[in-house]
Parts: structure tokens; sequence; C-alpha cells
């Protein structure tokens, strides 16, 4: 048994994409409070792999988790893929009137609150706001609260988990909100090959350089090599100093990509390599934990 380290507790959008990508019957899914214990856990060797949360469709980047990654255990990516966010309003369904009409407080992830604005601005515009570590954690909150007038946004399934009702489906402000997730661990996980590989790197720019952004990109450009992403984050060494986070859309086993970035070393930036990996997009075929 291989064990998954995720964003606990059970029925987070991470463990629902977990069971998605990993097999059921070969993997054990390992809840954690945090982020960084799902790190520090996948690096000390209690989990096999741990599974990152790591860009959506609505909220862009997660950049508390892209920090983790490049600032606290060094564990490459080894795969990447795409797993759809659906939230839903949960809690306790009053007797009579809208099933959300008592609801005075929210409770869950700054990311899914922010997923369902439209929603929460247009029909509960009074409401209070809670933001714990997990979409789940809300909804076990809610559970254990017995309030009528708390409700959580979460996954089906942690409705299902948690024996709570449905008051309002699918309330993502749009339709095809998708979260991108990487699994990071000290092996490759064992899979079939994917159709699109890539690879994420970290730049930093020399100080003294005029236009060295533009020749790191220029490097790329003429060998028509894709970049799927590019993000400054601040070093939080000093202000104004940023590293470029990049997905490259080839692998670090082609000729080009590794004479590419001999080309940036050249002008005096730094290249750290944070993975090689195959890229599974949306594997619709596996919907359902399958895989
Ligand atoms: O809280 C959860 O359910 C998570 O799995 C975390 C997380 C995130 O932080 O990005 C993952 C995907 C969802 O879009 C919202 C929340």
């Amino acid at each position: 048994m291989k064990r998954i380290a995720f964003l606990g507790p059970e029925g987070t959008v991470s463990h629902e994409a977990a069971r998605y990508f990993f097999a059921e019957g070969t993997h054990e899914f390992v809840p954690y409070s945090l982020m960084s214990d799902v790190f520090a856990a996948t690096a000390d060797g209690t989990a096999h792999f741990g599974v990152v949360p790591i860009e959506n469709t609505i909220e862009g980047s997660v950049k508390h988790h892209i920090d983790l990654l490049v600032e606290e255990t060094g564990l490459p990516i080894q795969a990447e893929w795409v797993y759809p966010s659906v939230q839903n309003l949960i809690g306790r369904a009053s007797a009579e009137g809208e099933p959300y009409a008592s609801v005075r407080k929210v409770v869950s992830k700054d990311v899914a609150i922010a997923q369902c604005h439209d929603f929460l601005r247009s029909r509960l515009p009074h409401v209070e706001f809670e933001y714990v570590n997990s979409t789940a954690e809300g909804v076990r909150l809610v559970k254990d609260s017995d309030d009528p007038s708390v409700a959580a946004i979460g996954t089906r399934t942690s409705a299902e988990l948690y024996g709570l009702d449905l008051l309002a489906e699918n309330i993502t402000d749009h339709d095809n909100n998708y979260t991108r997730f990487i699994v990071v661990g000290k092996t490759k996980p064992d899979m079939e090959t994917a159709g699109q590989d890539k690879t994420t790197i970290l730049v930093t720019l020399p100080e003294d350089y005029p236009g060295a952004l533009h020749q790191v990109l220029s490097a790329f450009a003429w060998r028509r090599i894709n970049l799927s992403k590019i993000e400054s984050r601040p070093t939080k060494k000093k202000l104004g100093n940023y590293y470029f986070y990049m997905d490259i859309e080839m692998s670090l086993d082609t000729v080009l990509l590794p004479a590419a970035l001999q080309e940036i070393e050249a002008i005096g930036c730094q290249v750290r390599i944070l993975g090689s990996y195959p890229s599974y997009g949306y594997r619709k075929s596996i919907q359902g934990g399958e895989a």
C-alpha cells in the first residue's frame, strides 16, 4: 500500500482529487490538517506522495502552496492532473422557505469562499465568514455545532460523510471551475504515460542586468518552447526581489530544454528545477476514482 498525504479531513476537494488520480485498492489516503504537514509527511517518508492543489480556474495560483513547494522540503513534482472543484452550500435545511433562509454565518477555506463570491453576494449578502484550513473542516465544524444558522461551502462527498444537507448545489461563479493538482514525492507514481510532459523551474534574475527577463523569454521563444505559466513570487529576502516560477511544456529529457536553461544561466540567472513530469490533464474516463 502506498500512502497518499492530502489536506484533510476526509471529503476535501483534495481528497476527491487524490482518489480520482490514485487507485483506491492499492493506496491509503491519509489526511493532514495543514498543507505544510502534507509536505513534511512526504519528506520524512511517512507518506509516499503528497497531493497539492496548485492552481484554480477562478482564483489562479494557490500562492501559499507554491511557496511551500519552493521553500519547505525540496520535494520534486512527479505528476500533475486537473480535477473539477464543485462547491455546494452545506448545512441543515430549514423546515420552510428557502433551504438556506436562516444561514447567518458561512465557514470555509478562503479559496472556496472566493470561488462562490457571486452566489454569496447575491443570495447571502449579510452573512459573516469564518475561514478554516479546508472545505471539509468547515463542514465538520457545522456538523459539530448543531447551529442551523451556520453553513459551510464544500463538496458533495463531505455533505454525505458528515450527514448534512445540500442547501444549494454547484454554487461556484463559473461552471468550469477546475483545480490543477500536483503530486510531490521522492519517486515517480506508477502510472501510464501521459500525452504531455512538463518541466517546472524557478528562475532568479541577476540584479544588475537590464533586460534579463526579456533574454530569458527569448531563450525559450526562438527554440519554440512553450511556457504555459509564468508567475513572479517574492524571494522574501529583500523588498522588490522576485523569482519567476515557470511551467514549460517540454520534458527535461529533450535536447532543446537543457540548452535553453544553459543559455539562461550564462547570463547570470539562477535556475532551479522543481520537477519534470507527466501532465495528465483532465482524465474524464476515470472520474470517480477508477484510476
Ligand atoms: O479545502 C479543500 O477542499 C481543498 O482541497 C483545498 C483547495 C485549495 O486550497 O485550493 C483545493 C481545491 C478547491 O478549489 C478549494 C480548496
